[in-house]
């Protein structure tokens, strides 16, 4: 076995230095270089936020959100947007981004009302959670929050979109999540978030039903 001196017992792996190849409004890219169990000096091409907030370990917030209602099947809360890098609309937990000073809680409860007009309750918070490392360093926290749908100031719901954000709320009930995403991608041309798919999966199976919805070796083609 090889020697751990490395970050949370990573064999012998460590972060040397960033290079910043490009630095913008939002992202940069940097070129990172680490050393390798064998010593050797390696370098990632990796995305950063600009827009973390100092002494944060968290970019934001994912919420799970589900609206909860007398006599009516529970229901997740998501959100329909078009995202410019994959040229493509999304369904996606509502989320957004820490301000500074705000708590993972406070960001959630704020991003869930700007984005569905819903004031919600925080129930959980996970700890920081990694999108997509090889790609870049983000991360977010899921938070799980309850709408109470029969309180007064859930009963008409208005979000309040950022400028440039074009969301659309939509209701998916949480007995057959999974069913009803599959449904869904199949009339809309959407791309599901991971987390939300990976979500329904476990749903799904927390149900003992085998979540393969579709026969294996298939190619999404453009
Ligand atoms: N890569 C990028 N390019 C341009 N604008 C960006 C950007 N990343 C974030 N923004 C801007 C536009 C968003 O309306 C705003 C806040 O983002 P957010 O709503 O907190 O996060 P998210 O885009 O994950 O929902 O930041």
């Amino acid at each position: 076995m090889m020697a751990s001196d490395g970050v949370n017992g990573t064999p012998g792996c460590r972060f040397i230095k960033e290079e910043t190849v490009y630095q913008g409004e939002w992202l940069s890219l940097g070129v990172t270089t680490y050393q390798d169990p064998q010593g050797q000096h390696r370098t990632w091409e990796t995305v950063r936020r600009t827009t973390r907030c100092d002494g944060y370990k968290t970019d934001g917030a994912t919420v799970v959100a589900v609206l909860k209602r007398a006599l009516h099947y529970d229901q997740l809360i998501l959100v329909q947007q078009f995202r410019p890098a994959i040229n493509a609309f999304t369904l996606e937990f509502p989320a957004g981004l820490c301000d500074a000073g705000e708590s993972v809680e406070d960001c959630a409860i704020r991003e869930l009302r700007e984005e569905t007009g819903y004031t919600g309750q925080v129930i959980s918070v996970s700890p920081t959670t990694c999108m997509d490392p090889g790609l870049s360093n983000s991360t977010t926290c899921l938070v799980t929050a309850q709408i109470d749908g029969d309180d007064i100031v859930n009963i008409r719901p208005k979000p309040h979109p950022e400028e440039g954000e074009f969301l659309k709320v939509l209701y998916f009930p949480m007995n057959e999540l999974l069913t009803r995403i599959n449904d869904f991608t199949k009339k809309e041309a959407v791309t599901v978030d991971s987390r939300v798919y990976m979500y329904a999966m476990a749903l799904q199976l927390s149900k003992g039903k085998d979540p393969v919805q579709r026969s294996p070796g298939r190619i999404d083609k453009k």
